[in-house]
Order: C-alpha cells, then sequence, then structure tokens
C-alpha cells in the first residue's frame, strides 16, 4: 500500500530553500529512517506530511489524500522535536482530550489514553502534571500521545534522543512490536539505532533527497564485510588481508573497524572467512566482530 507520495515538493522560507523538488514513494511496513545534517529539511518535510505547514511547490498524499484532509484524522500522527504539553493538566486529561478530538467517548478515551502510556511503561505517571517528569518521561509520553488510536503513519522527529540507553532500547522494541500495523518514519542523528531498527533509509541534504538505501539488500546481497579487531597492527592487518584471494579493497576510517571488498565470486565469503581466519591463528590476531555488509555511516560517507 502506498501510504507517502511527495511530487516535485519544495518549501522556501523566504529566499530559503529549506526543501526542494523532492520526489519521494513510500510503501507501507517496516519503519523508514530519515537521515541528513543539521538544517537538511527533515522537520520541514515531516511538518509537510501532517499538514503543519502548506508547500512552496508541489504536492504531498498520504494514504492517497492531502495532509490535512479529515479522510486522515487518527490515521497520521507525529512526535515533533520540541513536542510539550499543557503543564496545568494531569497527563491522563491531556491524552483523553486527544483520544477525544479522534471522536472517542469518554470512557474510550480514558482507556486508550491508559492503553498508550502502558505502551511506553508510563501508566503510574498518570495523575501526575507534566512538570513532575523528567525529560526522558516527557518524550515518552509525547511518543504515548503520538500512537492514541493506533495510526497508520507516525513520524518520529528524534524519538531516543534525551533518552537513557534503557528506555532507549524499550522505544525501539516498542516500534518493532507495532511495526506491522503501523509504519514508523523516524528521523535522528543515531545511526547505529536507525541500522538496527529500519530497512529503508532516505538521505536528505541540502534540502535534496539524495541516496535512498534499502538496508536488507545491502546487507545480504553485499560483498562487504566489516571486521573489527580486539587490538591490532593496522597497517600490517591492511597488508596482509589485501592479500587473500578475492579482496578488492580494505579500508579503515575507524581505529580497530576495516571495510572489506569482495569481488562477487560465488562462495567467496566462505573461502575469505577461512583464510582470514587461518591468518588470525598464524598472527595471533583476536578479531571482536565479523559482520556481513557495511554500518550505515560507512554506506552513506565512505
Ligand atoms: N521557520 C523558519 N524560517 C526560516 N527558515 C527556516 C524555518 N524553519 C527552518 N528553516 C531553515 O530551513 C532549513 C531546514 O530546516 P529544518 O529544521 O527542516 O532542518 P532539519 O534537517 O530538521 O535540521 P536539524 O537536524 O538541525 O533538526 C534550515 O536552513 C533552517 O534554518
Amino acid at each position: 500500500m502506498i501510504l507517502i507520495q511527495c511530487q516535485g515538493l519544495s518549501k522556501h522560507y523566504g529566499s530559503k530553500k529549506a526543501l526542494n523538488n523532492v520526489n519521494l514513494t513510500l510503501e507501507s511496513g517496516a519503519p523508514i529512517a530519515l537521515v541528513g545534517p543539521n538544517g537538511a529539511g527533515k522537520t520541514t518535510l515531516f511538518s509537510l506530511l501532517c499538514g503543519y505547514l502548506t508547500p512552496s511547490a508541489g504536492t504531498v498524499r498520504i494514504l492517497g489524500e492531502a495532509p490535512n484532509s479529515p479522510a486522515l484524522l487518527g490515521q497520521i500522527a507525529a512526535l515533533p522535536q520540541d513536542a510539550t504539553l499543557d503543564p496545568n493538566l494531569t497527563i491522563i486529561s491531556q491524552l483523553s482530550f486527544f483520544a477525544r478530538l479522534q471522536g472517542m467517548d469518554s470512557k474510550q478515551a480514558n482507556q486508550e489514553a491508559l492503553r498508550v502510556l502502558n505502551l511506553v511503561d508510563l501508566a503510574e505517571v498518570a495523575q501526575q502534571k507534566p512538570p513532575s517528569l523528567s525529560h526522558g518521561m516527557s518524550k515518552r509520553v509525547a511518543i504515548a500521545q503520538a500512537l492514541i488510536g493506533s495510526p497508520k503513519l507516525v513520524l518520529l522527529d528524534e524519538p531516543t534522543a534525551g533518552l537513557d540507553p534503557a528506555n532507549a532500547k524499550k522505544i525501539r522494541e516498542l516500534v518493532r512490536t507495532l511495526s506491522p500495523s503501523t509504519t514508523f518514519v523516524i528521523s535522528s542523528h543515531n545511526l547505529d539505532e536507525l541500522e538496527k531498527l529500519c530497512d529503508q533509509v532516505l538521505y536528505l541534504d541540502k534540502g535534496e533527497l539524495g541516496q535512498s538505501i534499502s538496508m536488507r539488500s545491502s546487507n545480504s546481497g553485499s560483498d562487504y564485510l566489516t571486521l573489527t579487531m580486539e587490538s591490532c597492527d593496522s597497517e600490517a592487518l591492511i597488508q596482509a588481508v589485501g592479500q587473500i584471494a578475492g579482496v578488492v579493497n580494505i579500508t579503515s576510517k575507524q581505529a580497530h573497524v576495516f571495510v572489506i571488498q569482495l569481488d562477487d565470486t560465488a562462495n567467496r565469503h566462505y573461502e575469505f572467512e577461512t583464510a582470514l581466519l587461518t591468518l588470525f591463528k598464524q598472527q595471533h590476531w583476536q578479531y571482536k566482530m565479523l559482520l556481513k555488509g557495511r554500518t550505515l555511516e560507512e554506506t552513506l560517507f565512505s
């Protein structure tokens, strides 16, 4: 099912071009990552998808509808980067209010508010007011708000920024669990996190959509291996590995991490891995990790 379609989408703020002629078609399914440097236009794109901003040129369709169409009520939700709640009202009353805006009666709205608070493990703060929550808790409440009514599309702008590692992991697990019925588009600078969660990565730079990378195909069908060593003489390793049959290239941009490109001969990986382990045994070199494919960082920036 086509969830998002943008054609020739541009947004200017005065003379500033924040988005330039973006063409994009996204299907529902696994989470999709949106990455790009500061000021690339990610928030602007999210705001156009939600209908918070109107395009300077081009069109947006969500499930075939214009972003502000009443048909999308409850079907699309967003977690803005700087989401805030009213400091004077309890969490439950605010979440229930948002549920009522989607047409639920007061009993259903209360149950829905509790359901989404349970999803983010925060049912115990239901009767509290926002100022009594920590930054991480406020973020999780904002994520709960985006999940009201089980929308088909949820846009998350930096969902785990400021969360401790345990809570960030919980949010990732929640996204994974809900993914069959909700498609998440996640904007983040945390490439490790996106790599764990997303199959497709969109790269936006200076308002233009560049690469669209399929993590699945780049990891399964690729001819790359990423090797992390415990400690080693990098030059000696590059020299020795470079001489193993099938190696096209070996590079190292981070201490102890090597990206090895193999030619595409059938069974090359098995033969190469055997030769690599034999080399480690001969040289008494200890490896930490050998991964098929390249990291997202390597794929985007090498
Ligand atoms: N309201 C505005 N008025 C003028 N310029 C704006 C406005 N909002 C954003 N911009 C500019 O548009 C460009 C894109 O901004 P945007 O916030 O969409 O980027 P971003 O990719 O979300 O950045 P970050 O990763 O820092 O959050 C930037 O150059 C920004 O300065």
